[in-house]
């Protein structure tokens, strides 16, 4: 077997922790980062769920927004979950005015999308080739509203007011999911992301 893919968690604000023990429970290495040093060294990174908002600000504050979208451009494997997902959207829909990004996935991300009454709730979603369904914690989440041709479509929600709804895509070595697999236990997403890491 080859050794463990060391991944970064960007540890600025957000459930860093719990991506940390799904990481390493995936098979991997994991490591914070906070500093472009830090970043250079890592084979991938999560963005964690938290605060968009917040995370960019300090991504900022801390010189890592160009270094992050300098890794990004040159194939840094990422996933973000939630908050994560919408630093990797190439644009967003609700964000404050001028809330700069990451970017790299090529999709329109409207954040708080689900709305004022069902903006935290649980569903069972099917996810890429998994044979079982997941089931998927969303806290004031995103969707995904528009995605590019180049952009694979991993979950949908089903049922509902927002049946229908892209919750997960890839695009390439990038991965995004409006919920938060973190938080649940079940390790498919982190493994599917170790895999995207160590090249698959
Ligand atoms: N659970 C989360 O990560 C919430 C995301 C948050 N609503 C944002 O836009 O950043």
């Amino acid at each position: 077997m080859t050794p463990a893919p060391t991944v970064g968690v960007l540890a600025l604000q957000g459930d860093v922790r719990e991506h940390v023990r799904a990481l390493e429970a995936a098979g991997a290495r994991a490591v914070l980062v906070r500093r472009p040093g830090e970043l250079a060294a890592v084979d991938g990174l999560v963005v964690p769920g938290g605060e968009s908002t917040t995370m960019v600000k300090l991504a900022v504050a801390f010189d890592l927004l160009e270094p992050l979208r300098e890794r990004v451009r040159e194939g840094m494997p990422a996933y973000g979950s939630c908050a994560g997902m919408v630093l990797l959207a190439d644009r967003i829909a609700d964000g404050v005015p001028g809330q700069p990004t990451v970017g790299g996935l090529d999709v329109l991300v409207r954040r708080n999308a689900f709305g004022r009454q069902v903006d935290s709730f649980e569903a069972d979603v099917a996810y890429g080739d998994l044979d079982e369904p997941l089931h998927a914690v969303f806290i004031r989440a995103p969707w995904v509203e528009e995605a590019g041709p180049r952009v694979e479509v991993l979950a949908r929600v089903v049922g509902g007011p927002a049946d229908g709804r892209i919750v997960a895509v890839r695009q390439g070595r990038l991965l995004a999911t409006s919920f938060h697999p973190e938080l649940t236990g079940d390790l498919r997403v982190h493994d599917h992301f170790v895999r995207v890491v160590r090249g698959g």
